[in-house]
Formats: structure tokens, C-alpha cells, sequence
């Protein structure tokens, strides 16, 4: 049988996932001396992982090129669509949430609004179901600035600590949604390797509720 594979989110979803690996028992040296490696063998496990970036860990599961994929609950709500999401992780929390200059009203006036953000469909579906018409500006990274160039009104972005937001003088307006790492499966997957899938679910589930 061809080994599992499964996709972790690399970056900081990664040593927690690791962190969850070890505690199932698997050997995660190559994972943790891998170097610019990337995909990396759990020796004795029949189990490969892949590192890639979260909305590409997406992909790969719904291609079934992998068969589980660990990704943050923010990359799903803008890029999932057909997988299943199995588990939430508990780790990797933070929120999403509307913030605006600090003092400033956002619903002041009657001019269309303007939302940066890294996550365009987040946005767009928050304010439709507000039933508010916004423009809506897609920005890869560093998202505070927006609002503080004067291109935006307000942006959607994910706060942990609230530190970037408060050091740029911003401050959150409304709270969106609760954000965590997610296990998902691919559809055929499930079926095909469903003993062996929700073997490994079992155990993942049991060492998170060991970790509390
Ligand atoms: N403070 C945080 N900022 C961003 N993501 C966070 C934070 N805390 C937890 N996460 C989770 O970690 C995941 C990976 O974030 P990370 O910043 O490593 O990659 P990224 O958002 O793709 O950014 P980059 O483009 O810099 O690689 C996010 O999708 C989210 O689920
Ligand atoms: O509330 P905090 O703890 O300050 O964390 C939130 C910040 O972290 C993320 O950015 P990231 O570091 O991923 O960089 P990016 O802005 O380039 O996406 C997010 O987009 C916020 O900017």
C-alpha cells in the first residue's frame, strides 16, 4: 500500500503539528532536521508528510495527491471547497476581525467602504451578510498599513495578541469569527482508506485531549 500523505501547513501551524506527531508516537526527525526538504518520511509508519503554504495544502487534499491536510480554519473559509474538515486541532488560535483606526467611526457616513485584506471572500461574505455593499482591495501581507496610507477604511485580517494592531494605532471594531488548525481528508480518501484515516484520527484525537 502507498504511503499516507499527508499536508502541513508550513510556517506557524508547523511545530505545533509536530509537537501532536511526537505525541502519538511517530518519529519526527526528519521533520525536525528537514532542512529545505519537503516531503519527509515518518520511518515505520507508512506515513509521508509534505510542507507547503496553507492554500496550497488545500490543493493538494482536494486533488487527492494527499489524502489529510492541516490547515488553519481562515485558509479554508476563503479557499475550501470540497474536502471534509474532521478535527479541529485546538492550536493555531487567533480571530478574524474588522479593525479601523483607532477613534474612528466605521459606519460613519454614507460613502461606500473600503476593506483591505488578505482574505477577499472572508470580507465579502462578513458584509453580505450585513447586507452592506463594500469595495473590497486585495493586500498579500502587512494589511495595517492600508488603512494608515489612506487606501481603506477598515481591513479584515487575523489578530492573535492585538500587538500589530495597537502598535499601528488600530483597533479591532468587530469580531468576526474564531479561527483554528483543522484536520481535513480527501473525499475519495475517506472512502478508500477509511480504516487506516480514522485509525489515525483516533490517535490524533487522543493526544489532543492528553495535551489539555
Ligand atoms: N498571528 C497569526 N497570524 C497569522 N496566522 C496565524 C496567527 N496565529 C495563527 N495563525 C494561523 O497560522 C496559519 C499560517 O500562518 P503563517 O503566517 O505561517 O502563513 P501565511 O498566513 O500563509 O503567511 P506567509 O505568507 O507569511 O507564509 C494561518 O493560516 C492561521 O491559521
Ligand atoms: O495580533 P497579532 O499577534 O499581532 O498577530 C496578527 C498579525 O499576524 C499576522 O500577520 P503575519 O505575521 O502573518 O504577517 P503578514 O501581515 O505579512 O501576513 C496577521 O495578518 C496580523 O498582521
Amino acid at each position: 500500500m502507498k504511503p499516507m500523505r499527508i499536508a502541513l501547513t508550513k510556517g506557524r501551524l508547523e511545530k505545533d503539528t509536530v509537537a501532536l506527531f511526537e505525541k502519538i508516537g511517530y518519529d519526527c526527525t526528519n521533520l525536525k532536521e528537514k532542512g529545505r526538504k519537503l516531503i519527509l518520511e515518518i520511518p515505520g509508519a507508512n506515513m509521508e508528510v509534505v510542507l507547503a503554504k496553507a492554500a496550497d495544502v488545500i490543493t493538494y487534499v482536494e486533488h487527492g495527491v494527499c489524502d489529510l491536510g492541516v490547515v488553519g480554519k481562515d485558509t479554508i473559509m476563503e479557499n475550501g471547497t470540497s474536502f471534509y474538515e474532521m478535527m479541529d486541532l485546538g492550536f493555531g488560535r487567533c480571530k478574524f476581525a474588522l479593525a479601523t483606526k483607532r477613534g474612528t467611526d466605521f459606519y460613519a457616513g454614507y460613502n461606500t467602504k473600503c476593506i483591505a485584506t488578505k482574505y477577499p471572500k472572508v470580507a465579502r461574505t462578513y458584509f453580505e451578510s450585513k447586507n452592506m455593499d463594500v469595495d473590497v482591495v486585495k493586500i498579500e501581507g502587512s494589511v495595517e498599513l492600508a488603512p494608515l496610507l489612506g487606501l481603506a477604511d477598515g481591513i479584515v485580517d487575523i489578530v492573535e495578541t492585538g500587538t500589530t494592531l495597537k502598535e499601528n494605532g488600530l483597533e479591532v471594531t468587530e469580531f468576526i469569527s474564531d479561527i483554528s488548525a483543522r484536520v481535513i481528508v480527501n473525499i475519495a480518501s475517506l472512502k478508500l482508506r477509511k480504516g487506516e484515516i480514522e485509525g489515525l484520527l483516533d490517535k490524533i484525537a487522543e493526544a489532543k485531549e492528553e495535551k489539555a
